[in-house]
C-alpha cells in the first residue's frame, strides 16, 4: 500500500509534503519521492529508502514551488528498482507528474494499448506510469486547460483503467489533480487550511498527514470523482464517473492505515477496538469456561483488538512482547527471508508474563503465518503453559489485487486448510478467527456508514470482476519465488 499525498499551498510545499509523508511511511518503506511545480519546470527527487533517507538538505532545497506531490513505496508491480520509484513524470501535455497507491489489473492491455494507439512509451514494468501515460493521453485530447478538461481526461481514465487507484498528479503551470477509482477502493482525503486569509488544500491518503500539517479534514473524495485545486488555490470537483456508494478495501483498516486515522469518515482505532469487542464476544461464545490468563497483543497493528479483547473477556492485559522501533513493518518487506529474519529481530518476549500462564496471543490478521509461527514459539520458549492465537481478521485465503502485494494464494498459509490445520501448521493449541460479518460490522459501525467492502481476500469476491488468466498471470510474475528468480538471474 503505497502513501500519496498532494498540497497547493501559496508558498513552497516540499517541507509540507516531506512531513506530511513521515506519517504516510507505514504505508510503503521501499522507496519516496517529491515532486513540485514552479515556473516552467517540474522537479523531482525519488530513490529508494525510507522517505528520511531519501531527501536531505540539498535535495529539499531545489524542490521549489507552491504545488506538488510526495509517494511512499510499496511495490505491488513492476520491480523494487529506484526507476520505479514515484511521482513519475511525463513532458508531454504540459509536463505532468503523477503519484499512485493502487493496482491496476488490466496493465498489460493498457501498456499495448496506450503504445499501439496512443504512440507513447512506457518505460518502466510500473502499471503507476501506465497510468500516468493514459491521463496524459486523455488530456492530450482535450481542448483548452482547464479543469473542465482535466475532468474528461479522468473520465478517460476512469474508461479504460480497471483496478484500485487514488491518484494525485501536478500539471505544470495549472495546478493539483487528484481522482479515486471508481469503486473507491483505495483511500484518498480532502483538507483544507487557511494561511494569511488564504486558502491552501492537500489531498492524502490518511487523514493522519492532513492533521500533523494542520489541515482540517473536509471530506473523503468520492468513488470516481475529480478534484483540481489550481495553482492560486481555488478547489474545483465533480463526479468524473456514474456516482456509486465507497467499497473501500477492508484491509486499511484491518492492517494498513494508521489508527489515528479516518477513512471514509470511519475511525480507524474505533473499528479495530470494535473488531476485538466481537472476537472477545465469539470467544466467549465458543468457550464460556476458557482458561486464558492473560491477553498479549503482537505489536504493533493488533493492540487496539487485543486490548478490547482483554477487557470483553475480563482478563488482564499485558505487552509481553517489545518491539525494536528501529525494524520496520515485516509484510511489506518485499522477501520471505527478509520477512522471516526481521520477526526475530523485531520482537523478543518478556518471559515474566509468558510463564506458567495460558496466553491469549492477538494478531490483527494472519497472512504468510510468518509471525504467529514464530511468535507462538517464542511464546513457548518464555515458559507459557499454554499458547491460543486469535486473529482479528478472518482467514485469508484469497490473493489481493488492488494494492496489497499479496499475489499467490499457494503464499497464504490459509488457502487450500482448514482452520485446524492452520493451527497445527502454526502450532498453537487453539486458533481463533474473526468472522467476516463481525469484520465488516466493526468497520462499518453502529452508523453503517459503510455499507459493502472489498473483502476480496477474505471471500475471494473481487468488486471489479478479474479476466480468465490473471490470477495465474500475477502469480507466475509476483510470486515471492518468481521474485526471488529475477534477483538471481
Ligand atoms: O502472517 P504474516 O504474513 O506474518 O502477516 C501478518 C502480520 O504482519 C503484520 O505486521 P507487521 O510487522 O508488518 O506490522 P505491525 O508492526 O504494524 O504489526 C500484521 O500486523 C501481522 O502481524
Ligand atoms: N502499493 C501500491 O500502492 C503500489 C503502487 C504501484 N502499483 C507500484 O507498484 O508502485
Ligand atoms: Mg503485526
Amino acid at each position: 500500500m503505497c502513501g500519496i499525498i498532494g498540497i497547493v499551498g501559496q508558498s513552497d510545499v516540499a517541507g509540507q509534503l516531506y512531513d506530511g509523508l513521515t506519517v504516510l511511511q507505514h504505508r510503503g518503506q521501499d522507496a519516496a519521492g517529491i515532486a513540485t511545480a514552479a515556473g516552467s519546470k517540474i522537479r523531482v527527487h525519488k530513490g529508494n529508502g525510507l522517505v528520511s533517507d531519501v531527501f536531505d538538505e540539498a535535495s529539499m532545497q531545489l524542490l521549489h514551488g507552491n504545488f506538488g506531490i510526495g509517494h511512499c513505496r510499496y511495490p505491488t508491480a513492476g520491480s523494487a528498482g529506484c526507476d520505479e520509484a514515484q511521482p513519475f513524470y511525463v513532458n508531454s501535455p504540459y509536463g505532468i507528474a503523477l503519484a499512485h497507491n493502487g493496482n491496476l489489473i488490466n496493465t498489460d492491455a493498457l501498456r499495448r494499448e496506450v503504445f499501439e494507439q496512443d504512440k507513447r512509451n512506457v518505460n518502466t514494468e510500473s502499471d503507476s506510469e501506465v497510468l500516468l501515460n493514459v491521463f496524459a493521453h486523455e488530456l492530450d485530447t482535450q481542448g483548452e486547460l482547464s479543469p473542465e478538461s482535466v475532468f474528461k481526461a479522468i473520465e478517460g481514465v476512469h474508461r479504460r483503467c480497471v483496478g484500485g487507484y487514488a491518484v494525485t498528479a501536478v500539471v505544470l503551470g495549472f495546478g493539483m489533480v487528484a481522482f479515486r477509482d471508481t469503486h473507491g477502493i483505495r483511500p484518498l482525503v480532502l483538507g483544507k487550511r487557511v494561511r494569511d486569509g488564504r486558502d491552501e488544500y492537500a489531498v492524502a491518503s490518511e487523514s493522519v498527514a492532513l492533521d500533523i500539517l494542520g489541515y482540517e479534514r473536509l471530506r473523503d473524495v468520492r468513488p470516481g470523482e475529480g478534484i483540481v485545486v489550481t495553482a492560486d488555490g481555488t478547489l474545483h470537483a465533480r463526479a468524473c464517473a456514474e456516482e456509486r456508494a465507497a467499497t473501500p478495501c477492508i484491509f486499511e483498516y484491518v492492517y494498513f492505515a494508521r489508527p489515528d486515522s479516518m477513512m471514509d469518515d470511519v475511525s480507524v482505532h474505533k473499528a479495530r477496538m470494535r473488531m476485538g469487542q466481537k472476537l472477545g464476544e465469539k470467544i466467549l461464545r465458543l468457550r464460556p469456561d476458557h482458561d486464558i490468563d492473560v491477553v498479549i497483543p503482537i505489536p504493533d497493528t493488533s493492540r487496539d483488538a487485543a486490548l478490547e479483547i482483554a477487557n470483553t473477556l475480563g482478563v488482564k492485559y499485558r505487552e509481553g512482547f517489545i518491539k525494536n522501533r528501529y525494524v520496520g513493518r515485516t509484510f511489506i518487506m518485499p522477501g520471505q527471508g527478509e520477512r522471516a529474519k526481521s520477526v526475530r529481530r523485531k520482537l523478543n518476549a518478556i518471559p515474566l508474563e509468558f510463564r506458567n500462564r495460558n496466553v491469549l496471543l492477538v494478531d490483527d490478521s494472519i497472512v504468510r503465518g510468518t509471525t504467529s509461527q514464530q511468535i507462538v514459539q517464542m511464546a513457548r520458549d518464555a515458559g507459557a503453559r499454554k499458547v491460543y492465537l486469535a486473529s482479528a481478521a478472518p482467514p485469508v485465503r484469497h490473493p489481493n489485487i488492488y494494492g496489497i502485494d499479496m499475489p499467490s494464494a499457494d503464499e497464504l498459509v490459509a488457502h487450500g486448510r482448514t482452520d485446524d490445520d492452520v493451527q497445527a501448521l502454526l502450532g498453537c493449541d487453539w486458533l481463533i478467527y474473526q468472522d467476516l460479518a463481525d469484520l465488516e460490522e466493526a468497520v462499518s459501525g453502529p452508523k453503517h456508514r459503510i455499507g459493502a467492502f472489498d473483502s476480496s481476500c477474505f471471500n475471494g469476491e473481487y468488486v471489479t470482476g478479474v479476466e480468465p488468466g490473471y490470477f495465474e498471470r500475477i502469480r507466475q510474475a509476483r510470486s515471492d519465488s518468481a521474485k526471488q528468480a529475477r534477483r538471481t538471474i
